[in-house]
């Protein structure tokens, strides 16, 4: 029986630095933002959906989804960003489980990175939970600079998602990212050890 380990966390938190961790120990990871894009590229009925409800507009000239534009029209208005997510949802769960149960049958653990994992309802799909956690202000600050953003845009972003101590609160392990890159691998080492997977 394989184990799957969700990983989760807000915005800029520190997911991709957690989970290139568990790549390098060669554990399969399915992205749920890598499969956010494959449901939507050119031809897919989720991008015809995306047009018929944001209208042509939200295309580029090649035909090709405009991220940022459709970024900010859900990070601004929560009705919209509602509409967006209940139009991908089946899309993504569909896909997001066969890749899930494909890994398992190759691996004894499997990672699946989701960012919206507490908010899409994806609790029951993994066997445990991690939470990549920095208190909000530090997740401010770090988002600014990956981003190039200013205060309220980025304290925007962040509001877009359940609240990180609320994510915390539901975790069933927590990688603190406050520290240095050192920190949070000794912590993912310590957890694999733990569980026997090292
Ligand atoms: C709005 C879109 C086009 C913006 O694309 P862009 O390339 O700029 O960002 P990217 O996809 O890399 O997402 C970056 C981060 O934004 C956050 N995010 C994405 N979508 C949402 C959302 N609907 N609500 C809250 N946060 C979100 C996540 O933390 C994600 O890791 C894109 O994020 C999207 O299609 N979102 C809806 C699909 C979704 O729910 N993705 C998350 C999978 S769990
Ligand atoms: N321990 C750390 N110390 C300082 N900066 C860090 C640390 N961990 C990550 N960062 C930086 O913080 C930013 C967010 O990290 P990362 O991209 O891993 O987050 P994420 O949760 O995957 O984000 P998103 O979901 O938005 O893609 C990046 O610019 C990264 O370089």
């Amino acid at each position: 029986m394989s184990f799957v380990l969700g990983i989760t966390g807000g915005i800029a938190t520190g997911k991709s630095t957690v989970v290139d961790l568990f790549k390098k120990y060669n554990f399969p990871v399915i992205d749920a933002d890598i499969v956010a894009r494959e449901v939507v590229e050119p031809n897919t009925p989720g991008l015809k959906k995306i047009v018929s409800t944001f209208g042509e507009d939200i295309l580029h000239t090649d035909g090709s989804l405009n991220r940022q534009k459709l970024g900010q029209i859900i990070f601004a208005d929560p009705k919209k960003r509602q509409t967006l997510n209940q139009l991908l949802a089946p899309f993504l769960q569909e896909s997001i489980i066969n890749q899930i149960n494909e890994a398992r049958r190759h691996s004894s653990l499997v990672i699946a990175d989701i960012p919206l994992l507490f908010e899409a309802g994806y609790e029951k799909s993994v066997d445990q939970i991690a939470v990549v956690y920095i208190p909000e202000n530090l997740q401010v600050s770090r988002l600014m600079k990956r981003e190039n953003l200013t205060e309220k845009e980025a304290r925007q972003k962040v509001a877009s998602q359940l609240s990180i101590e609320k994510k915390k609160s539901q975790a069933d392990v927590i990688f603190d990212n406050q520290q240095d890159r050192s920190f949070i691998c000794q912590q993912v080492t310590s957890w694999l050890k733990a569980k026997q997977f090292l």
